[in-house]
């Protein structure tokens, strides 16, 4: 079965709620989705977000590296050859990893309905539910809690709460969440890089003093500042520290890993570069017995679906889901085998992904 041609499209789904962090604000999910279609009748998909303000990868460049570069090399590729496929789009230019990741999201996806089986049993078995967390956008202190307050109503019981871009406030803001909500929702903090680590210590220390417990701060410091998430850890406090803008790759996790300059690594495919580059990354993880969290951008439910079948099948090292782009959406525009129906996602048997119809896209000539 042989990749006869492929063809890209930009999916387009409004927020609930524009989605604000230290690092931007956006309404919408506005991601490219690359088509690979088999001389035999499949199709397999792939999504990826333009997250400027963290990959450096615009939608423009996603799509010119999907269109000139990656989806040429794929054609007349053997789909069971998928070793060799991924190491094609990985080889095919340098960078653009959020190009990569949706090249690969629709070669697993088709490698997976060749053999007839949901993509997270290609990939070794596994649970097909998890649990997502869900994203509170920094805002003002009332409408945090209240946001706070409907996301426990919609069922979540993990809450992502955005801080880091008004650094002053930030002990108040979280201390007063914590007040309103704690004991009916598990509380992360991601300050998408928004603190220094003198800052970050001075945080985690109000925090402990209070009694406030959070179950894990997610990278406070700037994506190079190693030597910041470093002494954050050997303050010794209370709340667990999770990379996610320092470890990108393979590589950059390795690094963290060796100066144990994290308790746990967030996952993300577009960071990685696809599902290969994730998996290995789960592996070694695995292997220094590490924890991770499987996170996304604002994604919908193609690369969600992909990155929530990987997460299902290494649940040995991957614990905490935060794959909540679906549910941050006002409508999931994916018919697949994926269901994310608020906190809850779960996967039926359709091989694959299962897609069989996107709608809110529009396809490029
Ligand atoms: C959407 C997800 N829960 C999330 O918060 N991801 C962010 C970055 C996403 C973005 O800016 O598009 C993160 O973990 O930092
Ligand atoms: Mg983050």
């Amino acid at each position: 079965m042989r990749i006869s041609g492929f063809h890209l499209g930009v999916l387009r789904i409004p927020l609930r709620t524009p989605f604000k962090t230290a690092l931007r604000t956006v309404d919408c999910i506005e991601d490219a989705v690359i088509r690979l279609d088999t001389d035999d009748g499949l199709s397999g998909y792939g999504e990826a977000p333009p997250t400027v303000a963290i990959t450096g990868d615009s939608l423009e460049n996603i799509l010119q590296a999907l269109r000139q570069r990656i989806g040429p090399a794929l054609l007349g590729r053997d789909v069971a050859e998928l070793d060799g496929n991924c190491r094609l789009v990985q080889d095919a230019l340098p960078g653009i990893r959020s190009a990569k990741a949706a090249a690969e999201i629709a070669l697993y996806d088709l490698h997976a309905q060749s053999l007839g089986l949901p993509l997270y049993q290609a990939l070794g078995g596994g649970t097909p539910r998890l649990e997502t967390d869900l994203t509170i956008s920094v805002n003002d202190t009332a409408t945090m809690i209240a946001d706070c307050e409907a996301a426990i109503a919609r069922g979540f019981r993990a809450l992502k709460i955005k801080v880091g871009k008004q650094p002053d406030t930030d002990v108040a803001r979280l201390l007063a969440i914590h007040a309103a909500v704690a004991g009916r929702a598990a509380l992360r903090i991601d300050a998408n890089q928004g603190w220094d680590a003198a800052q970050t210590v001075a945080v985690l220390r109000a925090l402990d003093t209070a009694g406030a417990g959070f179950e894990l701060i997610e990278q406070p410091v700037p994506a190079a500042d190693l030597d910041g998430l470093c002494a954050i850890k050997a303050a010794g406090l209370r709340t667990p520290l999770l990379a996610d803008e320092s470890a990108f790759d393979l590589e950059q996790a390795r690094a963290l890993l060796d100066r144990d300059a994290a308790d746990l690594i967030n996952i993300k495919l577009m960071k990685a570069g696809g599902l290969s580059q994730a998996l290995a990354i789960a592996e070694l993880c695995a292997s220094r017995g590490k924890t991770c969290m499987m996170g996304c951008m604002l994604e919908g439910g193609i690369s969600a679906a992909a990155a929530a079948h990987l997460a299902i099948a290494r649940t040995d090292v991957i614990g905490k889901i935060d794959l909540d782009g679906p549910s941050l959406g006002a409508f999931d525009p994916i018919d697949g085998n994926t269901r994310f129906e608020d906190a809850v996602i779960t996967v039926d048997d359709r091989p694959g992904l299962g897609i069989t119809a996107v709608s809110h896209i529009t396809w490029l000539s």
